[in-house]
């Protein structure tokens, strides 16, 4: 009988876009997934950040949300003409059509689902989130949920997020996921 390929001994097709809501782990879980893999980790807010020498809520609070909008679509058309990574984008990014259009283009895109109630866990002792800055951040948090959850649907690959799970779990679920759709194969020779 084969033995079970180690994560090692597979090789990332086309680059992974993880996709959702601030909060549902998208970064924490990228990152994992790319040393699983040993593949680059990208994330589209640290790009930016690096690139302009400020904070998300920096770049909000100077430039505005729109300036930040077209730099997040700059960053991941630039990110997704590299070689295949995992590049977790901002929660807002995939609202955006140009943004779907050039994900579905290269790469594959990955929801990383999780309840309304978990995302506010994680979100609500963090003031990282500018759109979160409003006098009521849950009720604001509720309809940015409620507004994109349709858009999310349409990724690729829905992911499920769940309280008790670790960062390293959820990430093997990403991987287990990639696999079943061919996005991870079996290193040539391996
Ligand atoms: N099992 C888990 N899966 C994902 N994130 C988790 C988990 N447990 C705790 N976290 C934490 O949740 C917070 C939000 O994660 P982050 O990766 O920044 O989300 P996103 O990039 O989607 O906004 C981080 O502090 C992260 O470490
Ligand atoms: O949901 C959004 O519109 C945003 C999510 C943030 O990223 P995370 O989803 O990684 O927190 C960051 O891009 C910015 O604050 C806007
Ligand atoms: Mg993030």
């Amino acid at each position: 009988m084969a033995e079970r390929l180690a994560v090692s001994d597979l090789r990332l097709r086309r680059t992974v876009v993880l996709v959702g809501m601030m909060g549902a782990g998208k970064t924490a879980v990228g990152r994992a997934v790319a040393t699983a893999l040993s593949v680059p980790f990208r994330d589209s807010d640290a790009e930016i950040e690096n690139a302009a020498n400020m904070s998300i809520a920096e770049i909000f609070a100077r430039d505005g949300e729109p300036f930040f909008r077209r730099k997040e679509a700059q960053v991941i058309a630039r990110l997704l003409a590299d070689t295949p990574a995992i590049l977790s984008t901002g929660g807002g990014a995939f609202l955006q059509e140009e943004n779907r259009r050039a994900i579905s283009g290269t790469g594959v895109s990955v929801w990383l689902n999780a309840d309304l109630s978990l995302l506010w866990a994680r979100v609500r002792h963090k003031d990282t989130r500018p759109l979160l800055r409003t006098p009521d951040p849950y009720g604001t948090l509720a309809a940015l949920y409620e507004a994109r959850v349709p858009v999310y649907a349409l990724a690729d690959i829905e992911v499920r997020t769940l309280p008790r799970m670790t960062i390293e779990q959820t990430a093997g679920k990403v991987i287990e996921a990639l696999r079943d759709r061919g996005v991870v194969t079996p290193e040539e020779g391996a």
